[in-house]
């Protein structure tokens, strides 16, 4: 008898991006759990869908495994897991270490831990997928945000490993954007500059990341890929 379709985990998915990606895949009939960090009036929403809703904070290892723990005692078995979760920290002085630090446990020893951890989930529901959401800016590097982009191409970095090391039966890629949505605090001067960085000059808004996840979880052949969604930003 077959079995029913495995769960996908977005990691921090109470907002912006993640929310979407979270919407799209249940307007799909994809079964879902989601962490969040923070309880927001979205999260009822995507309960009353029928998601598995898990708090989640990745600030250190004893969180990361704590969330894992608790993930294993609802899931057997996973379809892929979207890294998602992050914190666009700027440097403050006196505050590098502390800004490092959080930067490299949610975007690199959160995904590290939850992957090894997690291998076998996925290999119960495999072909299965994971989806690193790093940013166009690891192309480049920030002044602003050292540790936020150092971070981000540890993550890209683990694309590629972990790609060789779960091949076959599970894929690894990256989605790396750029611009994808404002925040609501984001001045005219900003917004202006921002849309300038890129040829195409669009805030295009958050379905191009889930299209960018319907095609990696799609294609049977891709692995060790990063797309680059970031208006052409690259060809200025
Ligand atoms: N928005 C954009 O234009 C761009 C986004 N990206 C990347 O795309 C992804 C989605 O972007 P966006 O939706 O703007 O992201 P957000 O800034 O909204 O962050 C997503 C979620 O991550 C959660 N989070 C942050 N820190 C932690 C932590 N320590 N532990 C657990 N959860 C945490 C937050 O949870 P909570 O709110 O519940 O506290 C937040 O809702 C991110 O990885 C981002 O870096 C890349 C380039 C451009
Ligand atoms: N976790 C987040 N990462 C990033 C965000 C964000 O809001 N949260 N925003 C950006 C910017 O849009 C940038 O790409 C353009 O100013 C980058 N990363």
């Amino acid at each position: 008898m077959s079995q029913s379709p495995a769960p996908i985990l977005i990691t921090g998915a109470s907002q912006r991006v993640g929310l979407h990606c979270a919407r799209r895949l249940l307007d799909d009939g994809q079964p879902l759990i989601v962490s969040y960090r923070t309880e927001r009036p979205a999260l009822d929403e995507l309960r009353e869908r029928g998601a598995l809703t898990l708090a989640a904070d990745f600030s250190g290892e004893a969180g990361i495994l704590d969330f894992v723990g608790r993930l294993k005692q609802h899931t057997e078995r996973l379809r892929a897991i979207v890294h998602n979760a992050s914190d666009w920290l700027r440097e403050e002085p006196g505050r590098e270490a502390e800004a490092f630090t959080r930067m490299v446990s949610v975007h690199m020893l959160a995904p590290y831990l939850i992957n090894l951890h997690c291998r076998e989930l996925l290999e119960r529901s495999a072909p299965a997928d994971i989806v690193h959401i790093t940013d166009d800016v690891v192309r480049r590097g920030s002044a602003n945000r050292v540790a936020y982009c150092a971070s981000k191409a540890g993550l890209e970095n683990m694309t590629l490993s972990f790609a060789a090391q779960f091949a076959p039966h599970i894929k690894v890629n990256a989605i790396a954007p750029a611009l994808v949505m404002f925040h609501d605090h984001d001045d005219v001067a900003y917004r202006e500059k921002t849309l300038a960085k890129s040829v195409l000059g669009i805030e295009p808004g958050p379905d191009v990341v889930y299209q960018s996840l319907r095609y990696l979880l799609d294609n049977p052949y891709v692995t060790g890929t990063s797309l680059c969604v970031n208006g052409g930003r690259h060809v200025r």
